[in-house]
């Protein structure tokens, strides 16, 4: 029997532990992500932030733990059930992860020529929605090669939002952009949330970003190889203790390191 999802939880995590070989990158993980919430990954370089997105998409067993979405124990359905319950998972990749040869509108088009049976007419007109909808006023024949870094991201979030997905993965969305082109993804996504009512999780370093629309999370810690903070990035700013989460979230450097950059002369 899963464990009960806590009211509102889309997805619920318990001991997961993860890792390439069989030596854990991350241990012991232990969280919920509530429906409808923007939810951060958080912590410094190589904590393991992009290999948990991994794990929650499927794309990497873990070697212990479970991940229940939708009250479903993930890795433990069938591989054809766990492509069902993908089927309804947005992602949207660092790069934009975009087909360069083929055009915007072909790009937006795969997944819905690969996993429904609609018409070509029908197609097209949810394609135009779904640009429409991440504010893309370039025409659709245009190759993803002549388009600006944000208008890649706003691609990759239409081809994301295909298959009217109620969970959108993200990896470093705003990695790349300019200070307004970021402002406007941040805007975009919590348009995207409050209209659709989509559960969102992210990898981001982008503290503005974190601080503007995630209203959860948690912090992953390279040296102990597991979470050290849970909470919503402006609570983990304003109120952890823990010295690396305070650091981190408030753009300080760390006591350790300054007496490195000092020469040890502290
Ligand atoms: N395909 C892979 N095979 C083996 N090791 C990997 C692979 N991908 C990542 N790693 C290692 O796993 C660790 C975690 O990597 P990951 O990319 O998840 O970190 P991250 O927190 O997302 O980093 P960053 O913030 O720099 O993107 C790193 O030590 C990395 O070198």
């Amino acid at each position: 029997m899963p464990p009960p999802l806590e009211d509102g939880a889309k997805i619920a995590v318990e001991g997961l532990a993860f890792g390439y070989g069989s030596e854990p990158i991350q241990n012991n993980l232990s969280f919920t992500v509530a429906t409808g919430s923007i939810f951060a990954i958080m912590g410094g370089s190589g904590c393991g932030k992009s290999t948990l997105l991994k794990v929650l998409i499927g794309l990497l067993r873990p070697l212990a733990g479970t991940v229940h979405v939708r009250g479903e124990d993930y890795w433990s359905v069938s591989a054809d059930r766990r492509e069902q319950i993908g089927r309804r998972c947005g992602v949207l990749f660092q790069s934009g992860a975009l087909w360069s040869s083929m055009s915007i509108a072909d790009n937006v088009a795969l997944p819905l020529r690969m996993f429904t049976a609609l018409t070509e007419p029908e197609i097209d007109r949810l394609v135009q929605l779904k640009l429409d909808l991440v504010g893309l006023t370039a025409p659709g024949d245009m190759m993803p090669s002549d388009l600006s870094g944000g208008m890649r991201k706003r691609v990759g979030l239409a081809r994301a939002m295909a298959l009217d997905p109620d969970i959108l993965f993200l990896d470093e969305p705003s990695a790349g952009l300019d200070p307004i082109g970021a402002r406007r993804l941040d805007d975009l996504i919590l348009a995207l949330r409050d209209g659709f009512g989509s559960t969102v999780v992210m990898v981001s370093h982008e503290l503005p970003s974190l601080f503007a629309i995630c209203d959860g999370g948690i912090f992953l810690d390279a040296d102990t190889h597991t979470a050290i903070a849970i909470g919503a990035p402006r609570d983990l700013r304003d109120r952890c203790d823990d010295p690396t989460v305070h650091a981190f979230m408030n753009r300080e450097i760390p006591k350790s390191d300054s007496a490195v950059d000092d020469g040890g002369q502290k």
